[in-house]
């Protein structure tokens, strides 16, 4: 009898604890959800309608399979192929509108006044989202996405390496891997020309600087490093283009385990490469050299006593990671999208060309007091940047209940910011939005837009991007470089078409013809003549 009761009884508690989970699932994926739609629904936003489980995923990838099913014409015009789903449901719903992911709700934010609250004036109430874990993975734990305290003394002792003074340090070894990808191309182009596949090129050069940037004096073991980072980085990529099971990356598949064993290698040979610089930082001062987010943190790690601050080798290896991550791609595609441009734009490349020549001579190598000479191809980096922003979006999650303008935004929302759509916005650049126009940025970024908040290629407020002025002056040098002495245009079998993944990249390459410039005449004093 008692057996029996004692079945029962517990018969009783497991059929409560299912019940109580069975509901928990219940409110997480139907009635909050529902909660959440009539909350905003009552202050006028709408969206496409939540399904269970997969809120709108299913539409969503139709919309961007669809999109990228075929190249589109020779026009600035992406948004529509890029952030297909965000472009539809705008014609529907207007520009600011609920869209689910899975039963994560984010709400698109596009009002550049909205933009500025939520990266400024009102930014304490906003934290970066958790990332998907695959991406986690992939960026590291470090600046892109810590937050609070760490983030905070993580970014004071990383930024002293992206001071101009620090990075001018590195123009030269920059121009130099520059010349030296130019003179294989020369070597490539026998009759005079060639077509290059210009983003795997871009992207080793960039490796190249990254790896300067984060390592110093270590380059050569930091460059065995990031290959390592970048043999994860495409495991990591083919496990994202698959369909996401929650727990998989820890089941030991073939792909698990290459990782996992590519992890503690990248951990040795960091703990090798630390224990080396700290023996050498007895015998050499930080200032013989450039400073290196690796040096960095290691002067912080000896420095700091509290445990609350104390800088780990996990804490570098993250960094290191987060560098590669977010330094790498970025920088290529932007190099890219710009060669794409003065290919399509030949008049602007002539101006650009006319400009280094004046400025660097046909074969002289930019200084930095010329780097900054050259106006007008900073005006079409940032009208690249602008059209093509390498990010195309980003997201904020509210911390707490939250106003922002008149809406009331309850904790946990997510905030999805399409800085594509804000750089193609009429309302913000006029009816030429679309248009290549370099000269929008002849006065000046600030004065390009009708609104402040309207380019935001590098992010905005105190989360704005460390790397700007590294990306900037890599891309202006390398231009430079290449218009003294190469004509670019589109190879013929170029197929347009800007899609994301991750970073907006070019779907089918960017093959993109190089024709040889004349060489200076060369007076019998071997000096180049301008
Ligand atoms: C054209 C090139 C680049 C573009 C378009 C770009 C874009 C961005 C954007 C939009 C953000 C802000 C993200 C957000 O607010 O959610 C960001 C943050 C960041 N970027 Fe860049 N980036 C570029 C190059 C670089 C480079 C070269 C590095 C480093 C080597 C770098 C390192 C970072 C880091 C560490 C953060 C996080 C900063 C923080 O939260 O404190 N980026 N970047």
């Amino acid at each position: 009898m008692e057996e029996v009761v004692l079945y029962l009884l517990k018969l009783m508690l497991v059929s409560l604890m299912v019940g109580l989970v069975g509901l928990k699932v219940m409110v997480v994926l139907w009635w909050r959800p529902r909660k959440i739609e009539d909350h905003f629904s009552k202050q006028g936003i709408r969206g496409p309608p939540y399904r269970f489980l997969l809120g709108n995923a299913k539409e969503l990838l139709g919309l961007m399979l669809k999109a990228s099913s075929k190249p589109m014409p020779f026009s600035h015009n992406i948004l529509p192929r890029v952030l297909s789903f965000y472009h539809h449901w705008r014609k529907i719903y207007g520009a600011t509108f609920l869209v689910w992911f899975g039963p994560t709700v984010r709400l698109t934010v596009s009002d550049p006044d909205l933009i500025r609250e939520i990266f400024t004036s009102k930014s304490e109430f906003y934290e970066k989202n958790e990332a998907h874990p695959l991406i986690k993975q992939l960026e590291g734990d470090g600046l892109l996405s810590l937050k609070g305290e760490k983030w905070a003394h993580h970014r004071k002792i990383i930024t002293p390496t992206f001071h101009m003074e620090n990075l001018k340090l590195l123009i030269p070894v920059a121009a130099q891997q520059v010349i030296e990808m130019l003179d294989k191309w020369c070597e490539m182009a026998d009759s005079g020309e060639v077509e290059i596949e210009v983003s795997e090129w871009f992207q080793i050069l960039t490796e190249d600087i990254i790896t300067r940037t984060a390592f110093g004096s270590s380059y050569e073991d930091g460059k065995v490093i990031f290959r390592l980072q970048a043999e994860q980085m495409v495991l990591a990529s083919e496990a994202f283009q698959k369909v996401f099971i929650p727990g998989y990356r820890f089941i030991p598949t073939k792909r698990n385990i290459k990782s996992w064993k590519l992890d503690k290698e990248i951990k040795k040979s960091l703990v090798n490469l630390i224990d080396r610089r700290r023996e050498n930082s007895f015998n050499q001062t930080p200032e013989n050299g450039t400073k290196d987010l690796l040096g960095l943190m290691i002067q912080a790690s000896a420095k700091e006593s509290a445990p609350s601050s104390e800088i780990t080798v996990r804490d570098m290896a993250e960094e290191c990671k987060s560098f590669f991550f977010a330094g790498e791609q970025t920088t290529s595609n932007l190099l890219t999208w710009t060669a794409v441009l003065l290919s399509m734009h030949p008049q602007w490349q002539s101006a650009a060309r006319d400009e280094v020549l004046r400025v660097c001579g046909p074969r002289g190598m930019p200084s930095k007091d010329d780097v900054a000479k050259l106006k007008t191809l900073s005006m079409i980096l940032n009208e690249a940047l602008r059209l093509y922003p390498p990010v195309v979006a980003t997201i904020r999650r509210a911390k707490s209940d939250v106003e922002l303008g008149a809406y009331k935004i309850p904790r946990g929302t997510e905030l999805l910011i399409p800085i594509l759509a804000v750089h193609h916005d009429q309302a913000i650049w006029g009816n030429d939005a679309n248009e290549f126009n370099p000269t929008r940025f002849s006065n000046g970024v600030a004065r390009a837009a009708k609104h402040p908040a309207g380019f935001i290629p590098f992010g905005l407020g105190f989360r704005t991007c460390i790397g700007q002025n590294l990306a900037i002056l890599q891309s202006k040098l390398t231009l430079a470089i290449i218009l003294q002495r190469f004509s670019l245009h589109l190879a013929p079998h170029y197929q347009h078409a800007p899609t994301v993944l991750m970073f907006l990249y070019p779907q089918y390459g960017a093959p993109i013809v190089f024709r040889r410039l004349a060489d200076p005449v060369v007076n019998q004093d071997q000096r180049v003549l301008n």
